[in-house]
């Protein structure tokens, strides 16, 4: 439906986005992820009108967007900061952008009834913006946007300004309001954990480039490189050579561990000698005194360097030998000790010789 074509921009020296590509599917809500100054901003302001490509196209359905201002583009952004007239009422600000298109009055009462039953605040028609909390304030901007019936929603970090259990709460109707109402998302977040809840495939961005575009367990499960492996969640990234490649399996030499074998989730074409790095989720790993021997496993044996006490989970960071440290996670499902293991304490790890994700 949304189709970004070989999209350049350049602000001075400074290339904001590199020959970006990527299509968004009818009734998707897609996500764009990356740290702050990737270009995910330029990228949305671009689809909306409010920037302008150095070359590359923008398609709607198969026809280019960009010789189209911002007000005519079949598109509507909701920006951080609300943006919702205080001077006006709920209604009259949902109703502006119909009042600025002539529409009739009774065509106005409307929908903006319809879409007030939308982001599920009818009641709220004749208060004023002051008068509701920051996530109701986002759910009318979201209804402003919405009235105009866009083929297209472009949120900017609509819920960056919510506090932690709001932006959940938020996030939970975000989900349910693009699944009842079938309009085409397109968000742009740095939140990485926004991004995995909300999206049904999330394009991560880095340096103004498309690092990886995938579903988001796909994403957090076989990272494509060590960037989106180490923005996406926590993980352990062992750094090791190739030392043979084979049809079936590789086999990789990690770094001060020795040498292990993989036959899952290995790239294409690697070559003996080619540095590389096995990715791997700390809840990936099981952590005891002692472990009984397993064949499919890797094992290890190593010392607890420190831990981190969460509440729900304690992080244990282990040495493994030579400085090579790993995190792994343990619920701490048994009431009462904050660690099953102090500094100092050796433990054995080990994880399944497929869990981890080898790249380059
Ligand atoms: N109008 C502009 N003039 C010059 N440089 C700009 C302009 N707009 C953006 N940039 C630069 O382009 C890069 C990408 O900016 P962009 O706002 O798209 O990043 P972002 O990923 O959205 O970051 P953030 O999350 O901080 O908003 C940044 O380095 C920024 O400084």
């Amino acid at each position: 439906m949304l189709e970004i074509i070989d999209v350049s921009r350049r602000y001075g020296e400074y290339l904001a986005l590199r020959d970006v590509n990527l299509r968004v599917h009818a009734g998707e809500f897609f996500t764009l992820l990356g740290p702050s100054g990737c270009g995910k901003t330029t990228l949305l302001r671009s689809i909306a009108g409010f920037d302008h490509p150095d070359s590359g196209d923008i398609l709607l359905d198969g026809k280019s967007l960009l010789h189209l201002p911002p007000e005519k583009r079949p598109v509507h952004t909701v920006f951080q900061s609300y943006a919702l007239f205080p001077h006006m009422t709920v209604a009259d600000n949902i109703a502006f952008p119909l009042r600025m298109a002539k529409l009739d009055k009774t065509e106005i009462a409307r929908r903006v009834e319809e879409v007030l039953e939308d982001v599920r605040l009818p009641d709220k028609a004749r208060h004023y913006p002051q008068a509701l909390s920051g996530g109701q304030r986002q759910r009318i901007a979201i209804a402003r946007a919405l009235v105009n019936r866009p083929r297209l929603l472009l949120l900017d970090e609509p819920l960056s300004a919510l506090d932690a259990k709001l932006r959940e709460q938020m996030q939970i109707e975000l989900i349910n309001l693009q699944k009842d109402i079938g309009i085409t998302f397109v968000y742009v977040t740095h939140d990485q954990g926004e991004a995995l809840a909300l999206s049904h495939r999330i394009a991560v961005m880095n340096q103004g480039e498309i690092s990886q575009i995938d579903e988001p367990a796909q994403l957090y499960n076989c990272p494509g490189n060590r960037f989106v492996a180490d923005f996406i969640g926590q993980c352990n990234i062992l750094d090791g050579t190739v030392i043979e490649s084979h049809s079936d399996r590789v086999d990789v030499e990690l770094d001060g561990l020795g040498r292990i074998s993989l036959s899952a989730h290995i790239p294409a074409n690697l070559h003996s000698g080619e540095r590389c790095a096995l990715t791997l989720r700390p809840e990936k790993i099981r952590l005891a005194k002692q472990l009984e021997a397993n064949d499919a496993e890797l094992h290890f044996r190593g010392q607890v360097h420190d831990t981190l006490y969460m509440g729900d989970v304690t992080i244990y960071i282990v040495e493994l030998g030579e400085g090579v440290k790993v995190e792994a996670l343990l619920a701490n499902s048994a009431p009462g000790r904050a660690r099953l293991f102090d500094p100092g304490d050796t433990v054995e790890i080990a994880w399944h010789a497929d869990a981890g994700h080898l790249v380059r």
